[in-house]
């Protein structure tokens, strides 16, 4: 049993990332969301384009109140146009003058600051200032996002609604991703049957949830999942199937099978297959069998080789999902191109609202819910913890982290709380 840690720098260094050319797709912008860049975006112009107003009010210049004592008296002359975003300003603001001015107006030339219309008294056609504004003060200045020349979005960074907003606003129609990685699912077992109703359900058979439960995550990561059938505990079979899915898939996962009982095949069919086995198991609960593997596939054409990383998840169905948490979801990011920042789950602390028991042979994970209290993250547990009882995983959104050793932690103390 090797620890956590370990196995996950095992796994992220087996992973070797797609290649900018060859990996890589260009799409129009509104296909990319939840994929990866696989390019710098330079931005050809200064964000804002131009000096423009954040508020709606007077441009003015500041020179004509800086050291203006009696400055609440002062009357401006307010200049005869007006300045809505969307018009091209080629007036100069002339000394003693202000302008009304819109959100997002360009700023004329000479003036450099903008004061809001509610701190301001308008006469006719003169204006008077209630506060004394800073200079530049509500002036977005061009360039003062980004210059031009300078990198927007860099390869590596998953594309959500900000980054595909920021990319539209830099006109960039279609942008260069990676493809979305192929994740073949094995399950495997006897007892399985599939969710078609054809069948009466027998005696001891049961459904093949965790196709549908590690599909579902592949595809949450980014990826696309391909099943590969039930696979029942047949040597023969399962290498069949292990062959047919290195011919297609970027990633194996099966699921059963991986632990110590005289039907789990995983690694001896692996083993006779060649494969590289770099892991059997981990000192986490749930998840303990797994299996890491890689296996090569030959591309004739340069007689190069491919590698194929292969996890043989535990068959119940939360340890199911825990290896993939935990493992598989940073390996399918460090394959699909994204910066390490997405190879890591994310942790915060929280307090529990009940007590927390581990047995502390394995890093243990206990799931639950997380939510706020006041803006303080709250961990509530489930009652009775079993890696074969989905039903009770059931609304998870965290799980909260026991380190080996560490037994027991009360209600009202602050825990590790990984975010699922
Ligand atoms: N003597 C030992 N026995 C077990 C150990 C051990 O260390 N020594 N480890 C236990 C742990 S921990 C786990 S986890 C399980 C994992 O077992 P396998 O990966 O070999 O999985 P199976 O035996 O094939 O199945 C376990 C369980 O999960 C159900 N299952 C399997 N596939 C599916 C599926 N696709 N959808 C839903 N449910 C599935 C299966 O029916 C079994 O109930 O091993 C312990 N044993
Ligand atoms: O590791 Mo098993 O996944 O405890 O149930
Ligand atoms: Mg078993």
């Amino acid at each position: 049993m090797l620890p956590v840690s370990e196995v996950e720098k095992i796994i992220l260094d087996l992973v070797k990332p797609f290649a900018p050319e060859g990996d890589s797709e260009i799409l129009p912008l509104l296909e990319v969301n939840n994929r990866i860049l696989a390019e710098d975006i330079t931005s050809e112009w200064d964000f804002p384009h131009w000096d423009n107003s954040a508020m709606d009010g007077y441009a003015l210049r500041y020179a004509d109140i800086a050291d203006v004592i009696d400055w609440q008296n002062l009357k401006l002359a307010i200049a005869p146009y007006e300045i809505t975003a969307g018009k091209a300003i080629t007036q100069l603001l002339k000394q003693g003058e202000c302008v009304r001015i819109f959100t997002g107006g360009m700023l004329p030339k000479g003036a450099d600051t903008v004061i809001m219309q509610e701190d301001t008294e308008r006469i006719d056609n003169f204006l008077q200032l209630k506060v004394k504004p800073t200079q530049g003060e509500y002036v977005r200045h061009r360039g003062e996002f980004v210059k031009a020349g300078t990198t927007l979005v860099r390869a590596g960074t998953k594309l959500g609604a900000t980054e595909i907003g920021a990319l539209a606003s830099a006109r960039c129609q279609q942008v260069k991703v990676y493809r979305q990685p192929k994740i073949a699912i094995i399950s495997t077992g006897n007892e399985l049957v599939s969710l078609d109703r054809s069948q009466f359900l027998q005696d001891g058979q049961i459904i093949d949830s965790n196709l549908y439960a590690l599909a579902t995550l592949i595809t949450q990561a980014g990826a696309i999942a391909i099943p590969f059938g039930i696979v029942s505990d047949d040597q023969a079979e399962l290498e069949i199937t292990i062959k047919k899915a290195i011919a297609s898939a970027d990633i194996i996962i099966s699921s059963g099978g991986a632990s110590v009982g005289d039907y789990d095949y995983v690694d001896a069919i692996l083993e006779k297959m060649g494969a590289n086995i770099h892991v059997c198991s981990v000192a986490i609960k749930p998840g303990k069998p797994l299996t890491v593997a890689s296996l090569t596939r030959s591309l004739n054409v340069n007689e190069s080789e491919d590698v194929i990383l292969y996890f043989g998840v535990p068959g119940n169905p939360v340890s199911a999902m825990m290896s993939f948490w935990r493992f598989i979801r940073g390996a399918i990011a460090k394959l699909n191109g994204a910066n390490s920042n997405y190879w890591h789950p994310q942790f915060i602390k929280a307090i529990t609202t009940e007590d927390l028991h581990a047995q502390g042979r394995r890093e243990t994970y206990l799931w639950g819910q997380l939510t706020y209290h006041k803006g303080n993250p709250i961990f509530q547990p489930i009652k009775n913890y079993s890696s074969g009882n989905l039903i009770s995983a059931i609304g998870t959104n965290a799980l909260a982290v026991m380190r080996v050793n560490q037994t027991y932690v009360p209600v009202g103390d602050e825990v590790m709380i990984m975010i699922v």
